[in-house]
């Protein structure tokens, strides 16, 4: 089979791999559509992202779906010919964060497109079967492979206890920023709230429903005017920009919660811990996702989060380096890779 792996900072290869051999509890995917992740392009710009350094040949992708061809002999819940979301993230199932159900801080998890760990832009991935999920047949594949970034939304809404008749400011509106403010709007908020530099994601934050959608640098003073000075009740930060982490607490009420979800190339930021004392706000990180892929799939298929409109373009497998050079335009907000032809 064909994979592509990144050899070197902006050098993608394509090799020819022994196709895998599913174990008993796995299932072997005939990958369809992958989505490219801003981690996918920093390793392919940097060929690193802090302790995890590419220092072999590594296949990337992980927000991936596609369709079973042939299953293990302990599987049962799958056959060939389902369509299934990959979580990426399999973890060992044996640790403390596993035993009490946190298996997303599992500190021996196996996650796609994390070096040493292949990814699955490649023609066939053999993955466990509980980790898996069949998509039904109002979900294309295309959506399907965005259970991932939208896993992250689902998984920053629980983390903030996003509910009936809450205001959610999220700062930042790539893919995650935007479906955090989907997911905001399905669990119940009603003032959401969206700020980003670039005009086209605030465009695009609009049309998907934000009530507000504001120019960080005049976002102070959007949210007291829309809050009557109070500020929300809910902040996601989805940029991972220092100025904004900082800016959180001036835009959250007292008693109310910030959760923090980008990721600052470095942890300069600074919180200023009197006022979390003085106004009582709950500081929250949100890394990943936990038991979110079926809530994730329940969405799309009642039409309640669009994820296909987020996607700017697709491109096949053989014009991977051309459809990467496209997700690094900060205008862009999703580019899929179609692996193998849809069927
Ligand atoms: N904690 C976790 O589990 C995960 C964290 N991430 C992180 O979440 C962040 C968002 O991910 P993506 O949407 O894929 O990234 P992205 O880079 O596509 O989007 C970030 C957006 O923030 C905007 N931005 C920049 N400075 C800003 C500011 N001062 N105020 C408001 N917006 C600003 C940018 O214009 C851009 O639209 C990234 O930092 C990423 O590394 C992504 C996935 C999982
Ligand atoms: C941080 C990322 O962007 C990535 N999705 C990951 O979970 O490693």
């Amino acid at each position: 089979m064909q994979v592509a792996v990144l050899t070197e900072p902006g050098e993608f290869e394509y090799r020819e791999r022994d196709r895998p051999v599913p174990d008993a509890d796995e299932v072997l995917v005939r990958v369809g559509e992958v989505g490219i992740c801003g981690s996918d392009v920093h390793y392919y710009e940097h060929g690193r992202i802090g302790d995890y350094v590419v220092e072999s040949p590594l296949v990337l992708g992980h927000e991936a779906a596609g369709e079973v061809v042939e299953t293990g002999r302990g599987v049962t819940g799958l056959a060939s010919g389902d369509r299934v979301a990959m979580e990426p993230g399999v973890p060992c199932r044996r640790c403390a964060y596993c035993s009490r159900g946190e298996y997303n801080l599992c500190p021996d998890v196996t996650f796609m497109a994390t070096p040493p760990d292949d990814g699955a832009f490649a023609e066939y991935v053999a993955w466990p079967a509980d980790y898996c999920y069949r998509l039904p047949e109002s979900v294309s594949t295309r959506e399907g492979s965005l259970c991932e970034p939208l896993s992250v939304g689902i998984h920053v809404c629980r983390r903030g206890a996003v509910g009936l008749g809450d205001s959610v400011l999220v700062t930042g509106a790539g893919p995650i920023g935007l479906l955090v403010a989907d997911v905001a709007r399905a669990a119940g908020a009603t003032d959401v709230l969206v700020a980003d530099p670039v005009d086209r994601k605030r465009d695009l934050a609009s049309a998907r429903g934000a009530d507000v959608t504001v120019d960080p640098a005049d976002l102070t003073e959007a949210v007291a005017a829309h809050t009557d000075g109070l500020g929300v009740d809910v902040v996601v930060e989805a940029s991972g920009a220092p100025s904004a982490i900082e800016g959180t607490l001036d835009c959250v009420r007292r008693g109310g919660r910030v959760v923090l979800v980008g990721l600052a190339s470095e942890s300069t930021a600074s919180l200023d811990t009197l006022a979390l004392v003085d106004d009582e706000i709950d500081v929250r990180g949100s890394f990943r996702y936990r038991d979110t892929y079926p809530a994730a799939v329940s969405l799309l298929a009642d039409g309640s989060v669009d994820v296909a409109g987020l996607v700017d373009f697709e491109a096949s497998l053989a014009d991977l380096g051309s459809a990467f050079e496209r997700a690094r335009d900060p205008e862009t907000v999703k580019g899929l890779v179609e692996v193998t032809t849809r069927r």
